[in-house]
């Protein structure tokens, strides 16, 4: 298959050699491969597939049912169809939160059966030892910690994090303790731009921004949203650059009328072949 000649896959040193430089990082998340393959050709450079799939693909109302097979088996479809972008496989729910061990299990697989190149997991300060566990066996990792979806419940629900002072000091201590067990990235989910400020400024690693303002190093959007696909709800950090619902759906009822009033399928679309096979046909 032809692959876009103009890019090359990301390293993780050349993701963090872009921090302070002022060039933003770009991820985009996506499940399969006909996406992926868009990613792909786009300026974007990283593709996160994440375990918002349950909800995207899914249709459910949080993330944590989503398995690590069902990951791998997305993971695998979208390395296939962006070889020259950085893929981050989402850990998901209790994948990893019983030990560093099972984290290290559970990454270990994204890697050998997909073929992601990191991992990202959810959590702050009590993470550290995971996240070492995970980079001293050779795996890169990415953080996330504000909104963490896998907590949505003990959170009170997919809220903005971090807005009073003590919370905005503990997501600091956690953004630091990451940094320190060695996160080459992390996503900061729902938190004030200035705290997402601050973190930025404290951290080596490069803070990748959902709903955390303008101050971060890179900003991840979901596909479904940032094309006007998903609408059972459209959190207010999300642009819509495109509308394509609306085309879809068109698509869809040009193909269901033209069935209905015989002009689908054309001589064009159909194969011949068949008229000279004798016995096919009752002779007059
Ligand atoms: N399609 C999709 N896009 C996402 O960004 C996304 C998912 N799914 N699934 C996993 C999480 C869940 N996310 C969400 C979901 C809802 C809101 C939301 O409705 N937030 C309110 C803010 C509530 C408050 O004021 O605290 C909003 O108005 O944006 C935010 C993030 C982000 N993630
Ligand atoms: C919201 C992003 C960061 C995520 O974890 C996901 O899409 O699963
Ligand atoms: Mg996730």
């Amino acid at each position: 298959m032809a692959e876009t000649a103009s890019k090359k896959r990301p390293t993780i040193p050349s993701i963090k050699q872009g921090k302070g430089s002022g060039r933003r990082v770009t991820m985009i998340t996506v499940y399969d491969y006909p996406f992926a393959r868009l990613v792909d050709q786009s300026e974007a450079e990283m593709i996160l597939v994440g375990d918002s799939l349950g909800m995207v693909i899914q249709g459910g109302e949080h993330t944590n049912p989503v398995t690590l097979d069902e990951i791998i088996y997305h993971a695998k479809a979208v390395r296939r169809g962006a070889p020259n972008t950085l893929v981050v496989g989402d850990m998901p729910f209790m994948s990893y939160q019983l030990s560093p061990e099972q984290a290290l299990a559970s990454a270990g697989r994204q890697i050998k059966e997909a073929g992601v190149d990191c991992v990202k997991m959810e959590g702050g300060e009590y993470l550290a030892p995971y996240v070492h566990k995970l980079v001293q066996a050779g795996i890169p990792v990415v953080g996330h910690i504000g909104l963490t979806p896998q907590s949505a419940s003990a959170l009170g629900g997919f809220k903005v994090q971090g807005k009073t002072e003590q919370e905005a000091e503990q997501l600091v201590k956690d953004a630091i303790a990451l940094d320190q067990a060695g996160v080459f990235a992390m996503v900061l989910e729902c938190i004030p731009a200035g705290v997402a400020k601050v973190i930025t400024e404290k951290v080596n690693a490069v803070t990748m921004g959902v709903g955390a303002g303008p101050h971060t190093d890179g900003q991840n959007l979901n596909a479904y949203d940032i094309l006007g696909l998903f609408d059972s709800f459209v959190p207010k950090f999300v642009e819509q650059y495109q509308k394509l619902a609306p085309l879809v759906l068109d698509g869809f009822n040009s193909f269901a009328r033209q069935v209905k009033d015989g002009s689908y399928p054309q001589a064009a679309h159909s194969f011949t072949g068949g008229e000279t096979i004798k016995g096919l046909y009752p002779t007059e």
